[in-house]
């Protein structure tokens, strides 16, 4: 069996207005994986629940081959978490938190914090609650990732960043990526983050997860077919074509199991294909969401 670094098997957590349901998630060692969803879908619960910060109604999680919440004690060293809901200490500066972590974590690495440093352009000698909000993000980014564990999961490490620090995290994140040891859960809303630096994919929506994957094969599922109809009678979903947008005779589809035999079903038709195109992540994304509510409501109804 693959080494697994983060499994969740059934995991439900119930609050009064929101419930994550049966989530099943398999993160295999030296992957990077991107957690997709909307606001309120389940992101920050889900990655609570991976770090034993709170406990679930019912499954199991285990992160590194430990149990998790029991277990949480033992592997925090091999674990780096950040999220915005954790305030680094403001009356203090970033040398004083980089000497205090230092003492704690014996994998920390002086060289890799100097880099990150001069990358991220902090000043040692600041107080922390001078930092702006993405200075503040970076200087608890250096301090998770110079510790050097095998398991990063970082809650939206780029949201409120500018462009500029954005991409300087993301130029991290994938140079974590050409080290095989090293295993990465981070959640976002850029999906252009996500199909930038990702290897794995999950989406999470209204507390179910909608699809986890390889990014590669996951891309490669998905097409936009443009037609041209032989009349404007309506064209209706099929098969794997889970959305028709259709004016007159010409219509656009969305395929979620793309194979060439689908182009072969439309020609026999006398339907002309005038495009095949790849998708961008976010349009994946937007197209599934608004697909799995539909089946979802017609489920409920
Ligand atoms: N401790 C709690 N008690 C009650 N409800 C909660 C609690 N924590 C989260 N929720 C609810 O669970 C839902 C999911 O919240 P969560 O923070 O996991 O979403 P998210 O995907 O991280 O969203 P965002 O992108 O907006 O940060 C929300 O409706 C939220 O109100």
């Amino acid at each position: 069996m693959q080494d697994l670094a983060i499994q969740l098997q059934n995991v439900s957590k119930h609050f009064s207005h929101f419930e994550l349901k049966n989530i099943n998630l398999t993160l295999p060692k030296g992957q990077i994986m991107g957690f997709v969803g909307a606001n309120g879908a389940g992101k920050s619960t889900t990655i609570r629940l991976i770090m034993g910060l709170m406990q679930a109604d019912k499954g199991n999680i285990s992160v590194l081959g430990q149990s998790m919440p029991q277990m949480q004690t033992q592997i925090k060293r091999d674990v780096g978490f950040s999220s915005e809901e954790m305030k680094l200490y403001g009356a203090q500066n970033l040398a004083w938190h980089i000497h205090f972590i230092k003492n704690v974590y014996p994998n920390w690495d002086d060289n890799y914090a100097r880099e990150l440093l001069h990358r991220f352009d902090l000043n040692l000698e600041q107080k922390i609650k001078q930092l702006s909000k993405g200075q503040h993000i970076k200087a608890q980014l250096l301090l998770v990732l110079a510790r050097q564990p095998k398991l990063l999961v970082l809650d939206e490490p780029t949201t409120g960043l500018d462009p500029v620090a954005r991409q300087e995290v993301n130029n991290e994140l994938a140079l974590i990526l050409k080290d095989e040891e090293r295993t990465v859960l981070f959640s976002s809303h850029n999906t252009a983050d996500v199909e930038r630096i990702s290897d794995q994919i999950t989406f999470i929506d209204r507390g179910r997860l909608i699809d986890s994957q390889d990014k590669e094969s996951y891309l490669e599922n998905w097409r936009r077919i443009q037609l041209e109809l032989p009349t404007d009678l309506p064209l209706q979903p099929s098969g794997s074509v889970i959305e028709v947008e259709q004016n007159g005779r010409i219509a656009s589809v969305i395929s979620n199991q793309f194979e060439p035999l689908i182009l072969d079903a439309y020609q026999q038709q006398n339907i002309k294909i005038l495009a095949v195109e790849t998708m961008s992540l976010e349009e994946i994304f937007l197209a599934n969401v608004n697909y799995r509510r539909q089946v979802q409501q017609k489920g409920a109804r």
